[in-house]
């Protein structure tokens, strides 16, 4: 079953010259992790806006084509029925935060659903046990550091139960220990929760790790939707989009590049087994 359906979908922010998303088509199976991954300015945090319902509902500009979310067109789906659909957290979570403490902030969210107490504390339970922020529940979120921020931000959009969350950035306002606890929380939800995974990032190595498949955006233009480990395939396509590609990944890419397997890999295992491969051939040609 889809999750998420593209079709053709065109934005123009008021006042912009330049459309910020062109032609875009795409489709993501249920279940599956998608890393969106871009130089800046390239139409990302935009097509998260335009997937959530906030584009065209919050913003103005002139909007083409169509995205469904499990075979529904989102443009008829109520704010609540979105709500419920899709969750959406952004790279600051301060900007998320209205309650005094943790737990006000994960409840809240559940009481505008209409739950029972009791699912609310079963929701509160599960979600602080998954995303390990059980006893920061009695603290003022603005007290936090901000990984703890970012997790209690991703907690609260997990206890709503969405069928598909969307990360905007969201290592991208932390030191890199804080980065690791996300990262480390993604991997968790990708293992353990039955979600369709959106994630914008620039750190292309991590995401990559974690991805089933990756769409590289440049100027408001899908570049290459492919998965994971074949993303890498075309180095210099992507380098020409304006993407860093990771030292590791065009090492091995060099070491490998007359080998009979062309497949380009991702993991840090398959990178380390394919060096391990290509120092031996060259040790022995
Ligand atoms: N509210 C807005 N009004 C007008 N133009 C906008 C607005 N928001 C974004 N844009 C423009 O749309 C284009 C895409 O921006 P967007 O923020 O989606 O890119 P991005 O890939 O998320 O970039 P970054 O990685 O720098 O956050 C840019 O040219 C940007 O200037």
């Amino acid at each position: 079953m889809k999750a998420l359906e593209v079709k053709h979908l065109c934005w123009k922010y008021s006042g912009s010259e330049s459309m910020a998303l062109r032609d875009i088509s795409f489709s993501l199976e249920a279940n599956r992790f998608l890393g969106i991954v871009g130089p800046n300015e390239a139409g990302k945090t935009t097509l998260a806006l335009a997937l959530r319902g906030l584009i065209p509902e919050h913003f103005s500009g002139v909007l083409q084509g169509e995205i469904e979310i499990f075979g529904t067109t989102v443009r008829s789906l109520s704010s609540l029925e979105l709500a419920q659909h899709i969750g959406m957290v952004f790279a600051d979570p301060d900007a998320q935060f209205t309650a005094m403490s943790v737990e006000e902030e994960i409840a809240f969210g559940l009481e505008n659903l209409g739950l029972s107490v009791e699912e609310i504390n079963e929701r509160l339970d599960w979600v602080s046990e998954l995303t390990g922020i059980r006893e920061l529940l009695g603290k003022p979120p603005y007290d936090l550091s901000g990984g703890q921020k970012q997790r209690v931000a991703i907690a609260a959009v997990l206890a709503m139960k969405p069928k598909i969350i969307i990360l905007d950035e969201p290592t991208s306002m932390l030191d890199p220990h804080s980065k690791d606890n996300v990262f480390s929380l993604l991997a968790t939800m990708k293992k353990e929760l039955q979600m369709t995974i959106v994630v914008i990032e620039h750190n292309i190595e991590k995401i990559a790790e974690l991805s089933d498949e990756i769409l590289l955006l440049a100027e408001g233009s899908i570049r290459r939707w492919e998965k994971a480990e074949r993303f890498f395939d075309d180095l210099h396509g992507i380098a020409a989009s304006g993407i860093r590609v990771p030292d590791i990944i065009r090492f091995s890419y060099l070491a490998a590049a007359d080998s009979p397997q062309p497949k380009m890999p991702v993991y840090f295992e398959d990178i380390r087994d394919r060096l391990g491969q290509e120092l031996k051939r060259g040790r022995t040609s």
